[in-house]
């Protein structure tokens, strides 16, 4: 309903004013439903670098600080992570109704997904062999839910079902706390305290590290920018009074205002957030399993299994091994090498060392980081098998997904699980087009690199992206 779309963004907006937040009479939140992103900011003057767009005070952050539940059952965030705190305290504002002074914010947050949690397994089996399918953690999730927060909800029923004779059943507990979840997911931040002592690089980034620990909170307008890879024009600075949108950029009358969810690859925007763009393609990854790479190795014959495992084990007490390793996408200014997570290289290149020469040089191993063409031609091997995990081939995706994008330009509609499949596509397609460059590079990397006098030219290590996680 139309309609009610539009009085809902009006009732949010004048809720906000109302709370004594400022917005900008250079911006409005429109309805982008025809490009499929839900609402948005958009600019409807023109913007300078570093202009204020809005400012939310820290007291209309929905957070564990500022609900009364923390006042009212303190105890009940003892044993919970700053993720599980903020599903606590969701699902209380959302059960006080109109009692809770979020409701106008409640009603224009999402009720239905497109995030992987809630895709069918007909859907999810789109993805084909990506390594994102493994991360979902629907099964954890339930886990969580029902052993922990239900229990601790009942614990604290008459705090959060005052007067009720009814109360929900543990199934709609569980189902309330993944609307929640997967809300915070896409939407909440990670709120800097006031004297957090946590410095953001120059970039806004903090390390993992760091952001672990920061409690998160639901920002209210801040989480209706919808992000579109690079194309970020704004930020959220974190004063001691209030949070600030500003511009990062001029923006134009017309063009949207765009947060930075991340350098995220296509299949990991798609988990958390439920779309994809094109736009995000430079930073799709394929993940090599260290099952995968052993594997191969053993294959060959040359190392036991024994062996394999001590040397592993070796490699797990310096940091380098883990369950996946990323391959991103290749450019023409990069070389194989530098596409190839170092720590996938130094596995492979340990593993393939003769005996006598791994007891000699393990203590070095670490800081060479070097590909030689015996590891180039076990990794194109990995590569390969990698591949053939997929069940179709790129050519074959390509086909899918024009058929599918020319049926909706015929059309113009789309269902929800064909706008699933068709995402699903583009991100298996992308993942295989990174394994089809990597093998093609592979390939005339091995002989090339054969020749002993050339042995250190182009084959040098470089370091792969160093990933981090934006606040
Ligand atoms: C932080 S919210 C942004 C506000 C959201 N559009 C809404 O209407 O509530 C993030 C969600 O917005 C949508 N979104 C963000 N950027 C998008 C884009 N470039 N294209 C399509 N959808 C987008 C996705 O559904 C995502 O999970």
């Amino acid at each position: 309903m139309a309609d009610d779309f539009h009085s809902k963004s009006e009732a949010f907006m004048a809720w906000l004013n109302s709370y004594s937040a400022t917005t900008s009479n250079k911006i409005a939140l429109r309805d982008l439903r025809r490009k499929d992103a839900g609402r948005g900011v958009v600019a409807t003057s023109d913007i300078e670098e570093d202009e204020l767009l809005f400012s939310i005070p820290r007291t209309s952050v929905l957070s564990v600080e500022n609900s009364q539940l923390s006042k009212k059952a303190p105890s009940l965030f003892i044993e919970l992570d700053p993720w599980l705190s903020l599903i606590v305290v969701m699902i209380y504002e959302y059960l006080q109704g109109p009692n809770s002074i979020w409701k106008p914010y409640f009603d224009i947050l999402p009720t239905e997904f497109d995030t992987l949690m809630f895709w069918t397994e007909e859907e999810l089996a789109e993805l084909h062999a990506s390594a994102v399918r493994e991360k979902i953690g629907k099964k954890d999730a339930d886990k969580t839910f029902e052993e922990i927060l239900v229990p601790l909800i009942r614990q604290n029923a008459d705090t959060f079902f005052p007067g009720a004779n009814v109360h929900p059943t543990d199934l709609d507990l569980v189902t309330l706390a993944h609307r929640m979840g997967s809300t915070i997911m896409a939407y909440a931040f990670d709120i800097e305290p006031v004297e957090s002592g946590k410095e953001a690089d120059e970039d806004g980034y903090v390390s993992e590290d760091e952001e672990e620990a920061l409690p998160k909170g639901m920002v209210p307008l801040a989480d209706m920018l919808n992000a579109d890879a690079d194309w970020n024009n704004a930020r959220l600075f974190y004063e001691d009074e209030v949070l600030t949108m500003k511009a990062l950029k001029p923006i134009m009358t017309g063009e949207e205002i765009f947060n930075d969810y991340g350098p995220l690859p296509r299949s990991d925007l798609l988990r958390r957030y439920g779309y994809v763009t094109d736009n995000y393609t430079p930073y799709d990854v394929v993940e090599i399993s260290l099952e995968l790479v052993c594997d191969i190795i053993k294959n060959e014959g040359k190392i036991d299994e024994s062996s394999i495992e001590n040397r592993i084990e070796y490699l797990d007490e310096r940091g380098v091994v883990t369950s996946g390793y990323d391959i991103s996408v290749p450019s023409i200014h990069t070389s194989v090498a530098s596409v190839l997570s170092p720590e996938l290289i130094i596995l492979v290149e340990s593993l393939l060392l003769p005996e006598a020469e791994w007891a000699r040089c393990k203590k070095n191993i670490i800081s060479t980081e070097t590909l030689s063409p015996n590891g180039a031609e076990t990794l194109l091997k990995i590569v390969k098998a990698r591949a053939a995990q997929y069940s179709t081939t790129l050519a074959e995706d390509f086909s899918e997904i024009s058929n599918l994008r020319n049926q909706i330009g015929e059309s113009h509609r789309l269902s929800g699980s064909e706008k699933r499949r068709i995402m699903a596509k583009e991100v298996r397609h992308g993942e295989k087009h990174i394994l089809d460059e990597a093998m093609k590079a592979l390939t005339v990397f091995s002989p090339f690199t054969k020749r002993p006098e050339k042995r250190n030219d182009g084959a040098a290590l470089y370091t792969g992206p160093n990933k981090k996680t934006r606040v």
